[in-house]
């Protein structure tokens, strides 16, 4: 399904998806539509209840969320100031449209998109391969696209049965909790959350910061930043819990827990690091 291109804003790649959603069984694509996760199946950061905003215990997701939310209900009330096509244009001014269909149209389109490499932004979603789960590590790579196939090339051998991947990019956990509504398997060593990290202020591009690039400096900025990520630790820990565990199994209630518990492993790691740079600093001026 051709969402569009990279060019455009996300509202119009919403859009196609939405119109194609609401022409039901006389799409062409119904049935890739009917395989999708149904409306409630499906967890993204532009969707999440807004109950959930206080959990995040970062100013910048906190907004970021607002401002999806924000976005789709004036999307819903027809407003161009996106620049996209508005609804009624997409789906004609007959579709009963609810702003719970938005948002479905939305998530879906945002966890399932892709931008094809070598085909100048095209943006697409594709049936079977919108199956594969994100594996930072995976080495299956996609070839670039022809008109008509889209080659998934195995970077490694596999047995019948076996699951394949596909890696999403260099997603941080919260990155991946406010994308894409799952958490990561858990990294070794632990990596900081995007928002944590000494690379974050002024970058503000999710896949811009170079993993491989950890803080160095002279021991004054290695006290700076030990001293910055402290004060992060301290911030999330003295942030009141406002959103009380719900009754019974709430899988989004469990990640932000466990996004949390994430962010301060990673601190507490990478203070340690810090630490060890420094003194091993302090010996060699012995
Ligand atoms: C393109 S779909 C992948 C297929 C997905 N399992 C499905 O059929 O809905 C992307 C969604 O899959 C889930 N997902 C992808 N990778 C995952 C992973 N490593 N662990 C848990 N969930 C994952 C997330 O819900 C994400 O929004």
């Amino acid at each position: 399904m051709h969402l569009g291109n990279q060019s455009q804003t996300a509202s119009t790649h919403i859009m196609q998806a939405l119109r194609e959603y609401k022409l039901g069984n006389k799409s062409r694509y119904w049935p890739f539509i009917k395989s999708w996760p149904k409306p409630g199946e499906v967890v993204a950061g532009c969707c999440m209840d807004d109950k959930y905003d206080a959990m995040w215990k970062a100013p910048y997701w906190e907004a970021h969320h607002q401002g999806w939310r924000e976005r789709l209900v004036s999307l819903w009330h027809d407003s161009t100031q996106h620049l996209g096509a508005t609804v009624k244009e997409a789906l004609g001014k007959d579709v009963e449209v609810t702003l719970e269909d938005v948002k479905y149209a939305a998530a879906i389109t945002l966890t399932r998109f892709l931008s094809l490499p070598g085909s100048r932004g095209a943006m697409i979603m594709a049936p079977i391969f919108d199956l594969a789960n994100h594996d930072r590590h995976c080495a299956n790579t996609l070839e670039d696209f022809t008109a008509d196939f889209l080659y998934l090339i195995a970077g490694r051998d596999y047995e019948p049965g076996e699951e394949i991947c596909y890696s999403y990019g260099d997603l941080r956990d919260d990155v991946a909790v406010s994308g894409y509504g799952f958490l990561p398997a858990l990294e070794d060593p632990p990596r900081l959350a995007y928002v944590d990290h000494w690379q974050f202020e002024g970058l503000r591009d999710w896949h811009g910061i170079d993993t491989e690039d950890d803080f160095d400096g002279t021991p004054e900025e290695l006290q700076a930043e030990m001293r910055r990520l402290e004060g992060i630790r301290a911030d999330i820990l003295s942030m009141p819990d406002l959103v009380p565990k719900p009754e019974g199994d709430d899988y989004v209630w469990n990640m932000m827990k466990e996004l949390e518990a994430r962010r301060i492993a990673a601190i507490d790691y990478e203070v340690t690091r810090l630490k060890e740079l420094l003194a091993g600093d302090e010996h060699e001026e012995l």
